[in-house]
This record gives C-alpha cells, structure tokens and sequence, in this order.
C-alpha cells in the first residue's frame, strides 16, 4: 500500500503533509519545530502483517536537516479499534481499498509486529534496518520475541517512543524507537554496550540496537533492554522524600557513589582528553555562547549573563578531572531504583536541545554532578512551587551528602581533580544547566520556569558574593 501512496505524486504529498503535522502533534517533536517541517521520504520498508494489518517503518527527512523516524501501520479492513484514532497519521484510498495509517506504537494489535521485526532486520525500499544484539543473549531474546504475551507503549514526557514487551518466558523488554534521527552511533547505545563491556551493572541490562540507513545515510533506529518493572524513579522518590520532610541523604550518597562508577568505568572504556588549558579554555568558551544563545531564546536570561560570564572566566584558573564521554543530560527522573541493583541510569543520549555532534564528544563529569544537584534543587522547588512546603534545609542536605559520596568514591577509583576544584566547577555546569532549563521550561512547561530561574538568581548571587570576598 505504501509504495502505491509513495509512487503517486499528489498521495505521497498528502501523505507528508499528514505525518508533518503529526509528528508536529507529539510530545517528542514539542521543542525541536515551531513549524510544520517540509518532508520527504528518505527510506521505507515492510516490516510484518497480519490478516488485519501491515505494520511498515519510514523514516523521514525534514528540509532544515532534521530526520524523523515513523512506524506505521495501516488497516487492511477498515477494522478500527477503540483509542486507534488518536493515533491517526491520515487516511489514504487506493486501488486496493480504504486505509487508515497510524502510528504503529499507539496500535496495540500492530505492537508485537513492530517489535519483532526490529529485532529480525528488515529492508525494503531505500531503508534497511540491521539488528546488533549482544552475542551472550540473542538467542534468547530472539526466542522471547517469537512468543510476546502483550506489549504497551509507554507514556510521559519522553523524547522518544518506548515499548514494553511482555513475553512468555516471564522475560519482559523494553524497546526505545529513537524519533529523531542522527548520523552514526546513537550514545545511548554507545555508551551503555560500553558500560555494560565494563561490567558495569548500574544500567539496565543492554540486549543491542537497531541500526538504519536510507537515502541520508546511517543511525541507530532503537535500543532494547530489559525492563524494570514495578520501580520508581527517583525524582518521584525524591518529591515524596521531600514533601514529607523525610531524609534523603542515604539515597543522595548512593547516588553518588553509583555516578562515580558509571564515570569511572566510562573513563577507562572510551577516550579521555587531558583538560589543557587551552581544552578549559574552549570549553568555557562554548558555554559561555551556549549561554548567549539562551538569552537569544529567553532573553529574561540576560540579567544573569554578566554574573554566569564572571563564574565561567574564573573556572579557567581551576584544575579540572580529564574530558571523559559522560551522560549528559543527568536528572533523578533518568535514575530507577531497582530493588536488586540499586540506583540504575538510563537515556545516555545527551540533552535533546544539543546538536549530536556535541552530545558525542568527550565533555566534562561535572555537568552529570551538576544534573543531579540541579534535579535535588528541582524536587525542593517542585514542592515549594506546589505544595508551598519550604524543603531548602532538606536539599541542602541530600546534595551535599550527594557530592560526598561522589567525590569519595571517585578518589577511591583513582578518578583526579581535588575536591575544592571540583567543587567550584560543579557550580560552572550548575549555572550552565539552569540556563538551560529555563529554555526548556519555557518551551515544554511554562509553568516551571520560575525553578530554575530562582536557581540562577541563587547561583549568580553566590557568585558575586565570592567574587568580592
Ligand atoms: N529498563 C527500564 N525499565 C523500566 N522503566 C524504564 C526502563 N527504561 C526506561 N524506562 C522508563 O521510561 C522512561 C523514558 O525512558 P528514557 O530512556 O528516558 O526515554 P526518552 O529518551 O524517550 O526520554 C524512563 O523515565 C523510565 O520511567
Ligand atoms: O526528556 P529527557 O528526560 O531527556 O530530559 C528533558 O526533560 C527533563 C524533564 O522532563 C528535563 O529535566 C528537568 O526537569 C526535571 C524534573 O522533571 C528535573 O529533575 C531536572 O533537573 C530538570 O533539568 C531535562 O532537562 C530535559 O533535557
């Protein structure tokens, strides 16, 4: 069906425009287009069908150089089930019927399709797509997947789209479709085959990736790993630990021991880079543009600039630990507790606002340190904002025992850089991921956006006060 919608100029067109504004529509899509994108089609291909359905994946690219990834699934029937339609790309007719096109994860029915067919590799018109599972567990994962009991896709406020699958071994997955497209590695999957190399168990357990090429090259399509079920992550823990006034700093300190490990074993997987002056130089100098952008974005962000421009100068005179590939985009709502791991981290992609090219070279371990105290400051913030409960005293403690805990375990694994030079540059990244924030807020959550403008308030008030000392 889709090569008589794609081979038919005025089909094809309508069906872009449809799936523009769809992808538009989505939450993964919120902050990356203002307008409807022009697209085209960069590949596509046949994943799985059954008497109902025909399950396809088409991956998309977009004028300004953005590139999407679009499973579909389209009735053979006309059969629509309850809750499909919000899930409606468009509707096409053809030669051989009246078909809906959804999107493929938002259809329960479709789901096992999708699901197994990433995992077995496909190709097809212009898009094939190339499974690496991990050697130890592909067999199982394969024979799992032969036998999905049910699946659902997940919901919140994700980037990109992820299924649970539950199978009848008693196995359950969870499989993340990257929407948006980037050439090469994704870090996600870089970074946790690495750690998992490593031997490494602060992640959920890692069984591979799906890569892809269509006509504007190659990128991973999905990773799958196994899912945690039942756990909290610890950004709900931390709003109820701090709602109620209960302590946090046990949690906060095993955080920070875990962090500690998840750096040090990624400093020894993948390449270092000695933190030369003129490597903290350059550094300081894109996050202090970074920070001009973001005034462009928000420009309440200017009165913080000359304070945030004096911190950052500063910074150069400090020692700082190696360059080193890291999270980067570290809050407690990418932290699961798992009853039988501990704190376990996930989404290695990097911040969605920052250009891939960035996301994947070797930056510094200080600004996953200041994701995490920026977040502790958040859950306070949160309940302060919503609940009008004042818990400043109770994150005050959780970060410090947070930051002990780090740089303890950090020395004890040989990592470098002295406490007090650490120290100073957490409070760099803080200020730097706070500037951040506020444009994130602004363009996802208004409502927010008196958080991390308060903490730049406090932060660049700090620092003037250091300043004059
Ligand atoms: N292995 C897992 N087990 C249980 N829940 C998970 C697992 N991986 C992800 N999640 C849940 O899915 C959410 C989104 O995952 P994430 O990797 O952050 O996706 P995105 O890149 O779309 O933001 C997480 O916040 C967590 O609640
Ligand atoms: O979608 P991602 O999980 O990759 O991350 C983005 O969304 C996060 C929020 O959903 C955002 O984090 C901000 O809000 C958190 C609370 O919801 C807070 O703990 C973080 O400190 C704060 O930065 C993150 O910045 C963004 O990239």
């Amino acid at each position: 069906m889709l090569s008589i919608v794609f081979s038919d100029h005025f089909r094809r067109d309508s069906f872009l425009e449809d799936a523009a504004r769809f992808i538009m529509g989505q939450r993964w899509c919120s902050n990356s287009h203002r307008e409807a994108p022009e697209l085209q089609i960069a590949g596509w291909t046949r994943l799985a069908e059954d008497e109902h359905l025909v399950v396809s994946f088409v991956t998309l690219g977009a004028t300004d150089g953005a590139r999407f990834a679009l499973p579909v699934a389209w009735n053979k029937d006309g059969r629509v089930e309850e809750g499909e339609l919000e899930n409606l790309i468009t509707h096409v007719d053809t030669p051989v019927g009246s078909h809906n096109v959804y999107d493929a994860t938002g259809i329960d029915r479709a789901r096992a399709l999708l699901a197994r067919a990433l995992i077995e590799g496909a190709s097809g018109e212009g898009l094939t797509l190339t499974p690496h599972l991990c050697e130890a567990t592909a067999q199982t994962v394969r024979a799992d997947l032969q036998a999905i009991t049910t699946t659902e896709r997940l919901v919140g406020e994700q980037s990109n789209t992820s299924l649970i699958i539950h199978t009848e071994s008693g196995n359950e997955y969870i499989i993340k479709i990257f929407r948006h497209l980037h050439e090469g590695t994704n870090p996600d999957a870089e970074l946790q085959e690495a750690l998992q190399a490593e031997g490494n168990t602060q992640i959920p357990e890692f069984f591979g990736y799906v890569s892809g090429t269509d006509a504007l090259g190659g990128s991973d399509i999905a990773i799958l790993n196994r899912f945690l079920p039942d756990v909290q992550d610890a950004w709900r823990e931390a709003l109820i630990a701090a709602a109620q006034g209960i302590d946090f700093a046990g949690q906060a300190s095993d955080l920070g021991t875990s962090l500690a490990q998840i750096h040090t074993d990624l400093a020894r997987a993948l390449p270092t880079e000695r933190a030369s002056t003129n490597a903290r130089a350059l550094t300081l100098e894109s996050i202090k543009r970074r920070f001009a952008h973001h005034v462009e974005a928000l420009p309440v962000l200017e009165s913080f600039a000359e304070a945030a421009n004096e911190v950052f100068t500063r910074a150069l005179r400090v020692e700082w630990p190696p360059f080193q590939r890291i999270h980067g985009d570290l809050h407690l709502g990418q932290v699961l507790n798992s009853p039988t791991k501990g704190w376990v981290f996930l989404d290695f992609e990097g911040e969605p606002l920052r250009p891939m090219a960035e996301r994947v070279t070797a930056d510094s371990p200080c600004r996953d340190v200041a994701g995490i105290l920026r977040s502790i400051d958040y859950a306070a913030a949160y309940v302060e904002l919503n609940e009008g409960i004042d818990a400043r005293e109770w994150a005050g403690t959780a970060r410090e025992a947070f930051i002990e805990a780090y740089l303890a375990e950090r020395s004890a694994r040989g990592g470098e850089g002295s406490a007090e030079d650490l120290r100073s540059l957490f409070r760099v990244f803080e200020l730097d991921k706070a500037a951040y924030e506020a444009v994130y807020e602004a363009q996802n959550r208004p409502e927010w956006l008196p958080i991390p403008l308060t903490a730049l308030e406090e932060l660049t008030a700090t620092a003037h006060t250091t300043l004059q000392e």
